[in-house]
């Protein structure tokens, strides 16, 4: 029986990007095929969701829009196979991805967040369409360069720095300065803030 291996599923509110503070169902997969230094997810404890136990536990909820995230959900075969059923009942789908796989069809918006660490492995990603692009700010030199290099390879309507947070240490002041910089001479803006408010209010 087709199985999806499932760390957790809960509603929140998300928390980072264009669509904070949209309630949702987040549905967290395990497996990545990263290892971010300061990745916050366990993604290698999960358990054996059938497609209608997926749906059952979904259906337990409120909200209207679902966020498929990881680990790296695009890892999963059967992703597309479950897209479909949520839609038949009018869920509003986003995805949060690392970009180095295609996304199936059928997600009404995808949020992409590549990874400076594994720079090299986006030279020839397949992701170059999105809604949003989302990089966290590791404190390294050429990371302005690897944003601009995203801005250019990913066209999305929007593009967000995070602030990387690892023992308590946050690369917030970092991070505004590289927005200072990626905003200077131009008139769009176009680089914005995002925070991880769920972690700052103390929600999932
Ligand atoms: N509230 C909340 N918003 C989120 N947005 C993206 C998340 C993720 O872990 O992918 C996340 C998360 O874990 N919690
Ligand atoms: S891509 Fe995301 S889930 Fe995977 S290791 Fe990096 S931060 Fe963690
Ligand atoms: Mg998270």
């Amino acid at each position: 029986m087709l199985t999806f291996p499932i760390v957790e599923i809960f509603q929140s509110l998300q928390g980072e990007g264009y669509n904070t503070g949209m309630p949702a169902i987040f549905i967290r997969f395990g497996g990545c095929n990263l290892r971010c230094p300061w990745c916050d997810t366990h993604f290698d404890h999960f358990q054996k969701f059938t497609l209608t136990a997926i749906l059952t536990r979904v259906l337990t909820y409120s909200a209207e829009n679902i966020i498929i995230t990881g680990g790296e959900p695009t890892l999963q075969k059967y992703l597309f196979e479950l897209v479909v059923r949520l839609k038949r009942f009018g869920y509003y789908i986003a995805i949060e991805t690392n970009g180095l796989r295609t996304v199936c069809t059928g997600i009404d918006y995808i949020a992409v967040s590549p990874k400076y660490h594994y720079w090299q492995n986006y030279h020839d990603a397949p992701l170059i369409k999105a809604d949003e692009v989302r990089i966290v700010v590791e404190d390294a030199e050429d990371i302005e360069q690897f944003c601009l290099e995203m801005e250019q390879r990913i066209k999305a309507k929007h593009y967000y720095l995070s602030p990387c947070e690892q023992n308590g240490d946050t690369t917030l002041l970092p991070t505004l300065q590289l927005l200072g910089k990626l905003n200077r001479n131009r008139q769009d803006n176009k680089w914005q803030l995002s925070i991880q408010a769920h972690k700052i209010a103390n929600i999932e």
